[in-house]
């Protein structure tokens, strides 16, 4: 379950506006992946290029041998099935309850009976944690629980690849971290691909088997977690650590001046690498690595002190 997706050379510009440009990934099948990047950098309009809403000027994005940059309105209707989308804010219909929210793409797009839709529907809540909810309208609910009901909606169709613009927008770290184990839990039972676009710098750090970075228009780097979080190169270094020492400024990169300013500021030393969350009922998931095991692999020393239990989580410096 799950399939790849094959980024090549993509190049998205508005007017005379480059949003990013040469950006070359594959996000593997079945693996939970995250898009991180400075406000601006072009994290969602990657997310609209990825399901077809947006054409890129350049380059291809292969999905089972097709490419949505350049294929037919016709393939990129078959193709989107494959896909669920869960929106920052959710994205319900604020006059329909939970359970017709959900019902929708089933009815829309599925010739299921409604004792069928009753079941999926249900199962789909099951899974997100909000049986029992289901009379509710979005209006009625916390923040977190929209959210989860638009990951409900976002499941019904069964996708092979999971989309997800912002979980952590709007929510407390309590919720974000309830949400956070709910992504890992559910790519453990479908082994879905997922692809989070976040800010949230803890989020990235402890979740994902892959992170990215885009920046400056271009894609600093892609790779598995172990990797970033043990790079020494500035824009990766410095963003995945919420340091202020480094290249990227206030509003987007430093100038000149600025750079001098700080060329004799050492930047702060790697702090540990976290253990990766897992699933809640103890079984590993298909694509969890052992703690360690890529940097084992490549050579590279972990920060001290990492991989270790009950860490406390990174506060920047
Ligand atoms: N349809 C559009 N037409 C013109 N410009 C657009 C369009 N969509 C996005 N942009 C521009 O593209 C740039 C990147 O926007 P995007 O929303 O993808 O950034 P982001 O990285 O997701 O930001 P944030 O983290 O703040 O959500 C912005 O400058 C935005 O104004």
């Amino acid at each position: 379950m799950g399939v790849e997706i094959k980024v090549d050379n993509l190049s998205k510009s508005f007017g005379k506006q480059l949003i990013w440009g040469n950006v070359t990934l594959t996000i593997p099948a079945g693996e939970v992946s995250v898009m991180l990047g400075p406000s601006g950098t072009g994290k969602s309009v990657f997310l609209k290029a990825l399901i077809g809403l947006l054409k890129p000027d350049e380059g291809s994005i292969m999905i089972e041998g097709t490419d949505i940059a350049s294929c037919s309105e016709k393939e990129l209707y078959e193709i989107r099935k494959l896909f669920g989308v869960l929106f920052q804010d959710g994205a319900m219909f604020g006059s329909m309850n939970l359970f017709d929210n959900v019902a929708f793409p089933l009815r829309e797009h599925t010739k299921k009976s409604e004792s069928e839709i009753r079941d999926v529907v249900m199962e789909k809540m099951d899974l997100v944690g909000l049986v029992g909810a289901e009379d509710k309208l979005p209006g009625e609910i916390s923040g977190g629980m929209r959210k989860r009901a638009g990951l409900a909606r976002a499941l019904v169709l069964d996708p092979e690849i999971l989309l997800i613009d912002e979980p952590d927008s709007g929510l407390d770290p309590v919720r974000t971290s309830f949400i956070n184990q709910l992504f890992i839990d559910l790519n453990a039972q479908i082994d879905a691909t997922f692809l989070i676009v976040t800010h949230d710098i803890n989020t990235a750090r402890t979740v994902p088997d892959n992170i990215g970075l885009l920046y400056h228009r271009h894609l600093a780097m892609f790779g598995p977690r172990e990797m970033l979080l043990s790079s020494e190169e500035p824009v990766v270094r410095q963003f995945l650590n919420a340091q202020t020492v480094g290249p990227i400024g206030m509003s987007e990169e430093k100038d000149a001046d600025e750079l001098e300013a700080e060329k004799d500021l050492d930047m702060p030393p790697l702090p540990p690498i976290p253990l990766q969350l897992e699933p809640s009922n103890g079984m590993p998931r298909r694509s969890q690595r052992e703690p360690g095991a890529w940097c084992r692999d490549n050579g590279i020393t972990p920060p001290p002190g990492s991989f270790q239990e009950n860490m406390s989580m990174v506060t920047g410096g």
